[in-house]
């Protein structure tokens, strides 16, 4: 269990990647039951990001496919690498003026521009009705 007296915090106990949040050390405690109710309110925030984030992805993918088909229809490659470099450049601006360590964005680029070039792939095979 955290240590949560006055002389500790957390960044102090050595079991800090296996310590929930403790109901009866919040009850005991002040300052950890002022740091539960923060923590709670925080969470509601990040559920809001969470589910903005996936419903903004869900669009983002409807577009991709929708190109992906246009894509194959047409004979172009899945993959254009000056459309990503661009891409790649504007979204690293959009991260530095937002205070977003550009890594993060670089790695959520990747992922997803990559599955989407997977998807495009499997259409340009298997056809636009194919469920890729
Ligand atoms: C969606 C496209 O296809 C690929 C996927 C991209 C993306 O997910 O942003 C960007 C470029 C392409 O490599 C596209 O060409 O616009």
């Amino acid at each position: 269990m955290t240590d949560f007296s006055e002389t500790s915090d957390v960044s102090s106990s050595d079991d800090w990647c296996n310590t929930a949040i403790d109901d009866a050390q919040a009850r005991a405690n002040p300052r950890v039951a002022q740091a539960v109710e923060r923590i709670t309110e925080l969470r509601q925030s990040i559920d809001n990001v969470d589910a903005a984030i996936v419903s903004l992805l869900a669009e983002r993918f409807k577009y991709t496919a929708e190109v992906g088909k246009l894509k194959a229809q047409a004979g172009f490659a899945p993959e254009d690498r000056e459309r990503e470099q661009r891409q790649a450049a504007r979204l690293n601006e959009v991260a530095v003026n937002a205070g977003l360590d550009p890594s993060v964005e670089e790695h959520y680029l990747q992922f997803v521009v990559t599955e989407v070039k997977r998807r495009h792939q499997c259409i340009a095979r298997a056809g636009a009705k194919s469920g890729c």
